[in-house]
């Protein structure tokens, strides 16, 4: 079959997980990247379940490894710092991981590493992005921001949760995609504090707030400030200018106990600064034509599934094979992309709102409740048991066998 001359709209985690196995397959990988340089920041993020079992067959689970941020579990403290519940990684290798997963990497660390394993044979273009593009039977013809224009067998949207491919393909009747899930999140990394040390930290406060705080060096931690609001107007401040965004943080915040004014200092003078609204994206439509969607861009679980990452590798891997498969019959090897990863993504995707409202407590006497019963779960440490038990597949889905991706790796 010949080679494919394909377009990844996107170079973060899941654009370069597909060119990874595509160029090792043989086709002809561009990956465009609307940042100037490789977009190697954010905080930390966690591999999980089958996410772990495909970075193995990518080879990488030892690099990974190395880079590993070392995290023990969770501490829910109060305005004093003292601990009201603890909850432990479950580092025995056997079973599910809890909140703290046995994969926490640096979401930077993780980019370089995608990027440092396909740099010699896939092509990427910092600074650029897709304008427009039209398709027909034959190709795809792309005009780039620089007004360059070119033709593809295909283009994949790996752009993330914004995703402008997205917007392009979905048809303009289409349902909501975006569910926003009611919170909004601000982190930024901080000086490391010599009170810090390996959990993360989970501060609530009254008017349904909460901080967390966690440390990835010896000498930097992240602080990560977010509350609860489904309220429309608040979507702007994410288009406000960062100065804007630091002083609503401020505002929000400051004077709230705990830690939260040493965290809100650290914002000021960040270089890592990120803002988001919680969202998960549900669409029907992950291809048209010649044209797929990835990851985030097709099914983003949001931030508080911890499963994005392992999303973004799993969805990549059975994409690439598909496409591999059927290298002469794109639709179908869309088709089998949608209904072999459907039911992971379905998986991925549960969420109960009422999870929110229970996370993020409006009231003290909210606050304590909470702490109660968190306290009781930890101390009869039943995450914990019921962790080790329970079975790390999300859903027992598993992942697809491809042989001819292993054969490719080891050619
Ligand atoms: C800067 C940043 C920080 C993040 N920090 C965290 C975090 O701390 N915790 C967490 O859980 N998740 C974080 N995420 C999201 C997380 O990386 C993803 O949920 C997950 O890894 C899925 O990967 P993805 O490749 O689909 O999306 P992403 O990792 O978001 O990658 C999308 C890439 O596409 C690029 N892009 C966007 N639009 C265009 C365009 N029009 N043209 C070309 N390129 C485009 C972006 O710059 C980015 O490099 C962050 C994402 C980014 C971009």
């Amino acid at each position: 079959m010949a080679p494919l001359k394909i377009l990844i709209c996107g170079g973060g985690c899941a654009g370069p997980s597909l060119a990874f196995w595509l160029a090792r397959c043989g086709h002809h990988c561009t990956i465009v990247e609307r940042f100037p340089a490789l977009r190697a920041s954010g905080a930390q993020i966690d591999l999980r379940a089958q996410g772990i079992q495909v970075a193995k067959r990518m080879g990488l689970l030892d690099v990974i490894r190395s880079k590993l941020v070392d995290e023990a579990g969770v501490v829910m403290v109060d305005t004093q710092g003292n601990s009201k519940a603890t909850f432990m990684a479950n580092k025995s290798g056997k079973g599910a991981q809890t909140g703290t997963s046995e994969y926490e990497i640096m979401r930077g660390d993780l980019v370089r590493i995608l990027y440092d394993v396909t740099k010699d044979n896939v092509n990427y273009v910092f600074g650029k992005t897709v304008e427009h593009f039209e398709q027909d039977e034959r190709c795809v013809t792309v005009h780039f921001s620089d007004g360059q224009i070119d033709t593809y067998d295909l283009l994949v949207g790996a752009d993330g949760q914004g995703s402008r491919i997205r917007q392009a393909i979905l048809p303009p009747d289409s349902p909501d995609t975006v569910r926003r899930l009611g919170v909004y999140m601000g982190y930024w990394f901080v000086p490391r504090a010599d009170t810090d040390n390996n959990y993360r930290k989970m501060y609530h406060i009254p008017g349904s707030r909460m901080v967390m705080s966690r440390v990835h060096s010896p000498t930097e931690g992240q602080a990560y400030f977010t509350f609860r609001d489904d309220s429309e107007e608040l979507r702007s401040l994410l288009r406000a200018p960062v100065e804007t965004q630091k002083e609503f943080w401020a505002q929000k915040f400051q004077g709230s106990g705990w830690q939260t004014d040493r965290l809100l200092q650290g914002m000021k003078t960040t270089e890592n600064f990120y803002c988001q609204d919680v969202v998960q994206i549900r669409t029907d439509t992950w291809s048209k034509g010649r044209v797929a969607l990835l990851a985030d861009a097709a099914h983003c679980p949001s931030p508080l599934s911890g499963m994005g990452t392992t999303g973004a590798l799993v969805g990549a891997y059975v994409l690439a094979a598909e496409i591999n498969r059927n290298s002469n019959n794109l639709p179908q090897a869309f088709a089998n992309y949608d209904k072999v990863l459907r039911p992971f993504v379905n998986e991925i995707q549960k969420f109960n709102p009422l999870f929110v409202t229970l996370a993020w407590p409006k009231t003290s006497f909210g606050i304590m409740i909470l702490h109660f019963i968190a306290g009781l779960l930890a101390f009869f440490r039943i995450p914990d048991i019921v962790a080790r038990l329970s079975k790390e597949e999300k859903g027992g889905w598993l992942v697809p066998e491809y042989p001819e991706l292993k054969s490719a790796l080891q050619a």
